[in-house]
């Protein structure tokens, strides 16, 4: 098994570079992180190049997330916003080498969101192709985000077919997963095919996968198990210093 560090939670007091040079010298595979977006490209370039580690995925902007927002793509009517939202991800996706965008839905329901998202989509794909990046789309759980457009799978494979791009896939979040379906291990085998990345934490607390209602010792069983190669995301909420949370990692390394 490989591991990513999501840099959005874990070494959250560095800069993105430092936490960068943190996840390779704790002995992650690779990183990934939220909103980069305030750190010049060239320096994590930089980061990424010294440690040899590669920049699984990053996330289009939230928005104003103090007056409610937690994505844009979904929303009608905000149609600037979500495309200069989208080609900012790109663009820096592109200069820093990241393998995946997660285009941010937002806060919305119904059938105009939904054609708005399929529509951002869409877009994102084209953009992206040419640079080899994947677009994920992430379902997440009602709990944290009240409103958010997409909290089920079933409703991730709806949007895939409908945008109909070969880069185009599902982020698999174990967490969110739980909380809004459980099942895990048939969800993944079912999934597999759709799945461009998959994330855990722990459920429902969302911190290191040593405690709580998911045993991701036998989880990581089924992802190995199905053949998935690629690095699996670390996103979950240190209590305290990171390092203090990583006995789960060394089982792996
Ligand atoms: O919240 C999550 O889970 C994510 O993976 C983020 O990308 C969205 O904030
Ligand atoms: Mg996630």
């Amino acid at each position: 098994m490989q591991f990513s560090a999501n840099l959005g939670f874990l070494w959250k007091e560095l800069s993105l570079p430092d936490a960068i040079r943190a996840a390779k010298a704790a002995g992650f595979h690779a990183v990934e992180c939220h909103f980069p977006y305030d750190t010049p490209a060239a320096e994590v370039k930089a980061a990424l190049e010294e440690t040899g580690l590669k920049m699984l995925g990053l996330n289009t902007i939230p928005g104003d997330v103090a007056g409610g927002e937690f994505g844009l793509c979904a929303l009608p009517g905000r149609e600037v916003d979500a495309r200069a939202a989208i080609d900012q991800a790109v663009a820096y996706a592109a200069e820093i080498g990241a393998g995946a965008i997660h285009v941010m839905a937002g806060k919305a329901k119904g059938v105009e969101a939904q054609k708005m998202f399929v529509s951002k989509l869409r877009y994102a794909c084209k953009q992206a192709a040419p640079h080899g990046i994947t677009i994920l789309i992430e379902p997440l759980n009602t709990y944290d985000v009240p409103g958010y457009f997409m909290t089920t799978s079933d409703h991730a494979e709806q949007i895939i077919e409908l945008v109909d791009e070969p880069n185009i896939k599902l982020m698999f979040d174990c967490y969110h997963m739980q909380l809004m379906q459980g099942d895990l291990s048939h969800a993944i085998e079912r999934l597999l095919p759709k799945i461009g990345h998959i994330q855990f934490a722990s459920v429902p607390d969302r911190g290191a996968p040593d405690h709580g209602e998911v045993n991701y010792a036998h989880i990581f069983k089924v992802i190995e198990g199905l053949g998935y190669k690629a690095p699996v995301g670390a996103e979950y909420k240190p209590t305290g210093s990171t390092e203090e949370t990583l006995d789960w990692l060394k089982d792996y390394l």
